[in-house]
C-alpha cells in the first residue's frame, strides 16, 4: 500500500518505519525542512528519533498535500495542539474510503475536544467512517528498536479497524480492535497527566507505596470522566488505559513522567519546556482536563493538582501535601 504519514516526530518516524517494514511504501511529511533532506539523504531522523536507520521504502517530503495526494491510508500523528491546523489544510483532499488512523494523543485546550473529536469535527462528513484511532504503551525508541509492542486499534466502523490492524501489525507489534473510541481516546490523553504526578513524587522519594496508589488512584478518575463521556469502564482497564498509564509512569523514556521528575526536584516548568524539543503533551491536557473535570462536574483532584502545579504555579510539595489531606472516599465511589 501507499501509506502517507503526517508528523515526522518521534512516533510518526517509528510508525513510518515499522510500516515500511511491514512492506509499504511510505512517506513522511516533516515540518522542518531539514528534516525532510535527512530522511531522504542520509535515512535518518536524528532530531526526533536518532540512533535508526529508516528503510529505503521511508521517504519524506516538506509538502503536505503531497505526503496525501494519491495514498491509501493516512496516518495522522503530530502533537495534538496542531492536529486542526494540519488536517484543515488537507481536509478536502482525502479520496472517500482511504482509511484516516490518528495517533495523537491529548485534548483541546480551547474546545476540550479529544483528537476524534477534533478529526471529526474538521474532515467532511464522507471521511468520517474511515476514522481510526491507535493508542497503548508504545514508546516511539522500543518501537523502532523492533521490541515487542501491544497497541488498540479503535474505530466505531470494526471492519476498518481490522483492516488497519491487519496494516499495522507484525510479529513484533501487535494490534488488537476496539469499538470504544472515546475510551481509547481517554486513556491515551488523560494517562500524560497522571504520569507528571509519578515522576514528581518519585523526585520527591516518596516511596513505591505512594507511586502505586498514585497510579491506582489515577486510573480511577481517568475512568470516571470516562464513563462521564460515554466510554465502556473495562477499556480503561485495556491497553489504551492501564497499560499505558503503567508505561509511562514508570517508564524512565517518558517524557511526561521526565517532567514531572524535574517538577518534583525543584526546576520550574518554564526552564524544563524550554529545555525541550519534544513534546510533553500532559502539560496541555492538565488544563483541558481542568476544566473538562469542571464542567462535566467529575472529580479528578490528580489532574487538578497537576494543573494548578504547571498553570498556577503551586507548589509541587503543596500538592502532594493537599492530594492527601482531602475527604475519606469510598473506593469506587463516581464510577457508576
Ligand atoms: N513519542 C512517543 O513515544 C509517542 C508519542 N505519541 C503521541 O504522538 C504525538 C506526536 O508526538 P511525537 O511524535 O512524540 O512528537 P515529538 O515530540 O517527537 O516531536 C514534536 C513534533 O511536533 C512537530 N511540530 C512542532 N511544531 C509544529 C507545528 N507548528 N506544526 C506542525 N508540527 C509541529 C515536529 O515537527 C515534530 O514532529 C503526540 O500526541 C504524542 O503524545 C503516542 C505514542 C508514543
Ligand atoms: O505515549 C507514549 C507511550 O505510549 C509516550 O509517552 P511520553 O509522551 O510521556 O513519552
Amino acid at each position: 500500500m501507499k501509506i502517507g504519514v503526517i508528523g515526522a516526530g518521534s512516533w510518526g518516524t517509528a510508525l513510518a518505519k515499522l510500516l515500511a517494514e511491514n512492506g509499504h511504501e511510505v512517506e513522511i511529511w516533516a515540518y522542518e525542512p531539514e528534516l525532510v533532506k535527512e530522511i531522504n539523504e542520509k535515512h535518518e531522523n536524528t532530531l526526533y528519533l536518532p540512533g535508526f536507520r529508516l528503510p529505503d521504502n521511508l521517504s519524506a517530503t516538506g509538502d503536505l498535500h503531497t505526503c496525501v495526494r494519491g495514498k491509501e491510508l493516512i496516518l495522522s500523528v503530530p502533537p495534538s495542539h496542531v492536529v486542526r491546523r494540519v488536517i484543515s489544510e488537507i481536509k478536502d483532499e482525502i479520496p472517500v474510503g482511504v482509511p484516516i488512523v490518528s495517533a495523537s494523543k491529548g485534548i483541546e485546550n480551547e474546545t476540550l475536544m479529544l483528537v476524534s473529536d477534533i478529526m471529526e469535527d474538521v474532515l467532511p462528513i464522507h471521511c468520517h467512517p474511515y476514522l481510526c484511532y491507535l493508542s497503548g504503551p508504545s514508546f516511539a525508541k522500543e518501537v523502532a528498536a523492533q521490541k515487542p509492542t501491544a497497541v488498540t486499534v479503535a474505530s466505531y466502523n470494526h471492519k476498518l479497524a481490522e483492516h488497519v490492524q491487519r496494516v499495522f501489525s507484525s510479529e513484533l507489534f501487535r494490534c488488537y480492535t476496539s469499538s470504544d473510541v472515546p475510551g481509547v481516546e481517554i486513556g491515551g490523553a488523560l494517562k500524560n497527566v497522571i504520569a507528571i504526578a509519578s515522576g514528581a513524587i518519585t523526585a520527591m522519594d516518596l516511596g513505591h507505596n505512594a507511586s502505586s496508589g498514585m497510579i491506582t488512584r489515577g486510573l480511577n478518575e481517568m475512568t470516571r470522566l470516562a464513563v462521564r463521556l460515554g466510554a465502556n469502564p473495562l477499556t480503561l482497564s485495556g491497553l489504551a488505559g492501564m497499560g499505558d498509564l503503567v508505561l509511562t509512569c514508570t517508564g524512565g523514556l517518558s517524557r511526561n513522567r521526565t517532567l514531572g521528575y524535574k517538577l518534583g526536584q525543584g526546576m520550574t516548568i518554564k526552564e524544563i519546556l524550554d529545555d525541550m524539543n519534544m513534546v510533553a503533551e500532559g502539560v496541555k491536557t492538565s488544563e483541558s482536563v481542568y476544566h473538562l473535570a469542571k464542567k462535566m462536574n467529575v472529580e479528578m483532584p490528580i489532574c487538578e493538582q497537576v494543573y494548578l502545579v504547571i498553570h498556577e504555579g503551586k507548589d509541587v510539595r503543596e500538592a502532594v501535601t493537599d492530594l492527601s489531606r482531602r475527604d475519606l472516599k469510598r473506593e469506587l465511589a463516581g464510577l457508576y
